[in-house]
């Protein structure tokens, strides 16, 4: 093991982290609270500003994967389409397989100059996750129960709000609805033999309602889906605590751009198209397992400077006042201060490992576990 390598997996270097992560994240939320009054006087404008402010945010995480743990993310794709990346409206189909595979999509968003608009259906639990749920609020991000009786509604309205956003924004769907385990895998397949569909070898079967109400309130603001689909070499799997420590993962993104107009407007088309998507997605899997391949070229999108650099300037801003505290908390030498101080840092470093856990298959909820959709 090299210094660096060594360096980084010290538990210090990732106290100092999640420190910077949640001093610097709260701070952004509260100046984001602080545009309210800026959304009733000019609304672009607030959408714009808390635009940056969240990138702010996803952007450190962005600069963990990129920068601290070297994770290298090669993209495959057509290169007559890759000018388009970043400079239209896309919705994005993603296989929901890894623990890291946000982070993945948001170091894409970052090098197409999409991360601080960037969009996504998620569950209702992650907005009450401190900083990044906090900063979705005001992102305007969609999200849902999975009870599709209220859906319906509310992600509609959340999509309808979109229609005139300011900047060009990718908006993510994991169309599985819920990670990929064994058990999961299993129970969604027996739904797809009760429909009469083929089984699927490496994806839970698509739900079908977000994706067709995506399209329905999406269509005239997005120009295309992009279906992509991740995988790691070598059996990786990736986690966000391996991140951490400095682990480096090789992720491969295969990208195909659909045009927004060649898919159908009726629900039950619609879910077929998305249903023969995924087939093929499965397909590109098996061709990934066996050959370490997607299908078509690769095409160069480097990591930028921009998350390095954000990601640096928080920690100063946040490490200087951090560093003057200890330095005036042991030389008032109070006993009680102290101790406050270390229950205060202990209470911190449990939220961070729950914030973690929300990433691990293993607490993954026991939707899809079912037939029926309860959560
Ligand atoms: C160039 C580079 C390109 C790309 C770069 C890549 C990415 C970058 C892009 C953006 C990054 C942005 C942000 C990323 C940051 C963070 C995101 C992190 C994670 C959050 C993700 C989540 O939270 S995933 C969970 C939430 N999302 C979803 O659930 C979406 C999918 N779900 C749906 O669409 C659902 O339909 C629903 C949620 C709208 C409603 O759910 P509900 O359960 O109520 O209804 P369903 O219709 O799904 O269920 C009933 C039907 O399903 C059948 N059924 C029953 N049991 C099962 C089963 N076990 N499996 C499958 N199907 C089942 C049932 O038979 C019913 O069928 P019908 O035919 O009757 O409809
Ligand atoms: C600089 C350090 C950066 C570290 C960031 C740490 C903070 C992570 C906070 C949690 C962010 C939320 C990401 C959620 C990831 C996810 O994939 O959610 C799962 C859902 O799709 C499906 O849920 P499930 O049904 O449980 O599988």
């Amino acid at each position: 093991m090299g210094l660096g390598e060594c360096l980084k997996s010290q538990v210090l270097c990732q106290v100092l982290i999640s420190y910077v992560f949640l001093a610097s994240g709260l701070l952004i939320n509260l100046l984001q609270l602080c545009t309210l009054p800026v959304w009733w006087l000019n609304k672009s404008l607030a959408r714009r500003i808390n635009c940056r402010l969240g990138y702010c945010i996803s952007s450190q995480s962005v600069a963990i994967l990129d920068w601290w743990s070297g994770t290298e993310c090669t993209l495959y794709t057509d290169p007559k389409m890759y000018p388009l990346y970043g400079n239209e409206n896309g919705i994005v189909v993603l296989n929901h397989q890894f623990e890291i595979d946000f982070m993945c999509g948001w170091s894409f968003c970052d090098r197409f100059g999409v991360l601080g608009s960037a969009k996504v259906l998620v569950k209702k639990e992650l907005a009450y996750v401190p900083v990044i749920g906090w900063m979705w609020y005001f992102l305007e991000i969609v999200f849902c129960k999975r009870k599709w009786e209220e859906d319906r509604i509310t992600v509609s309205q959340s999509l309808q709000k979109l229609r005139d956003y300011p900047e060009n924004f990718w908006f993510l769907l994991f169309c599985e609805g819920t990670r990929f385990t064994a058990k999961k895998h299993q129970i969604s397949m027996e739904v797809a033999e009760k429909k009469g569909l083929p089984k699927l070898k490496h994806h839970l079967l698509p739900r079908t309602k977000g994706f067709w109400v995506t399209i329905q309130n999406l269509r005239g603001t997005v120009a295309a889906v992009y279906d992509s689909t991740l995988n790691f070499r070598n059996n990786e799997s990736p986690s966000l605590s391996g991140i951490l420590s400095g682990k480096k993962y090789h992720a491969d993104l295969y990208v195909r751009r659909i045009p927004l107009e060649s898919i159908p407007e009726g629900e039950a088309e619609c879910a077929a198209w998305l249903h023969k998507l995924y087939q093929e997605k499965d397909g590109f899997q098996e061709q990934y397992i066996q050959t370490g391949r997607y299908p078509g070229p690769i095409v160069s999108a480097p990591r930028r400077l921009g998350p390095l650099i954000n990601w640096l300037c928080w920690s100063a801003l946040v490490l200087f006042p951090l560093g003057a505290f200890l330095v005036s908390l042991l030389s008032s030498g109070s006993t009680l201060t102290i101790l406050a101080s270390l229950a205060f840092c202990y209470g911190a470093s449990l939220l961070f490992r729950w914030m973690i856990g929300q990433t691990e298959i293993s607490r993954s909820s026991g939707y899809g576990n079912k037939v029926n959709s309860s959560s």
